[in-house]
């Protein structure tokens, strides 16, 4: 049924030359969720939200915005959405709050409705004390929340968002991330692209995994994280490699895996509890000294390496 704040993608599809950003690709965004589009560096993120936002024409494929199928319909589909590109859209040379009536003029709003519009999101996305300040003297994040401020000003249904906290300072992400569940709370259906994947754990409700133009995986973050859950491991630093004791470990703890990461590092892991006191007494007696043990948290990083065998650190590599 056309529901006014989902999202329908079917087969979607864009290459540059022999380059297939995007391939084939199809997903829902349900009415009022936030759901993440996850990928490493190069992934097709930014192509497939430019292609959603009408910023680039697919090679094919059918996009259907709140029921409008946006080919046919661009304009009426622009309307329902706000749009949050990674890099600042906004003017320089003019205030906070000029930048925020002018979005609001090329919506067509009328003159007193975009004032106070402005006014009340500079308020609820706290610059009202920038208010009058040029735009070029904003900080980093101050610049990112205003940005997000301009892209609802028309009131959209939908908002979408590329890289939201990228290059950002620590206390403005957060900031950033606590006003984008407000706009949750307040019924919109944010469609977010990050290669953070903490991030996609701590906003979204449903996340898809791309990788090289194809999404491998598309679920809820509880139903992926029902693998590891009650699954733990523990990392130890050792004074020197056990790979001869391996054997030894498997046979004495036998509900436990053992292997060999990093030079002198031991992983364990079980889907119970790991006792750390038999280990290192064990370990001791092969005259391996135990100079760190740490409980290693199962998250939705560990799902999508076992996923896409990608390691977390890639996901994090900047342009
Ligand atoms: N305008 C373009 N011309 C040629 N190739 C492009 C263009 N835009 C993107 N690509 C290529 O398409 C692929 C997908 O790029 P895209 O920017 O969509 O990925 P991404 O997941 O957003 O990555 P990032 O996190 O680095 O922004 C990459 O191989 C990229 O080099």
């Amino acid at each position: 049924m056309a529901n006014a704040r989902n999202i329908d993608v079917r087969e979607l599809s864009k290459s540059f030359g022999d380059i297939q950003a995007v391939d084939a690709v199809s997903f829902e965004v349900r009415d009022g969720e936030i759901f993440g589009f996850l990928g490493p560096n190069g992934a097709g993120k930014t192509t497939t939200i430019n292609m959603l936002t009408g910023l680039a024409r697919p090679d094919s494929g059918h996009i259907v915005i709140g029921g409008i199928e946006c080919s046919c319909n661009p304009k009426a589909a622009q309307h329902l959405i706000g749009v949050v590109p990674d890099e600042s859209n906004l003017y320089p040379e003019l205030t906070g709050f000029d930048n925020l009536c002018f979005c609001g003029a090329l919506y067509g709003m009328p003159a007193r409705e975009r004032r106070d519009r402005a006014r009340d999101l500079l308020e609820l996305f706290g610059l009202s004390n920038a208010a009058e300040r040029l735009f070029g003297k904003y900080s980093k994040g101050m610049k990112r929340r205003l940005v997000i401020a301009a892209a609802m000003m028309h009131e959209p249904a939908i908002l979408f968002l590329d890289e939201p906290t990228s290059g950002i300072d620590v206390q403005s992400a957060r900031q950033i991330r606590r006003l984008l569940l407000d706009l949750h709370r307040a019924g919109t259906t944010i469609f977010l692209t990050t290669h953070q994947i903490d991030e996609a754990e701590r906003l979204c409700q449903r996340v898809a995994f791309l990788v090289a133009g194809r999404i491998r995986r598309i679920d809820t973050i509880d139903n992926l994280l029902q693998p590891v859950r009650g699954h733990e491991v523990m990392v130890f630093e050792l004074s020197r490699q056990p790979d001869a004791e391996l054997a030894g470990l498997e046979r004495t703890f036998p509900s436990f895996s053992f292997s060999c990461g990093a030079p002198g590092q031991l992983a364990v892991s079980a889907s119970r509890t790991i006792p750390v006191a038999p280990l290192v007494r064990y370990l001791d007696e092969c005259g391996i000294d135990v100079l760190e043990a740490r409980r290693q948290k199962m998250s939705l990083e560990e799902v999508f390496v076992r996923l896409t065998g990608i390691e977390a650190h890639r996901m994090k590599g900047r342009k």
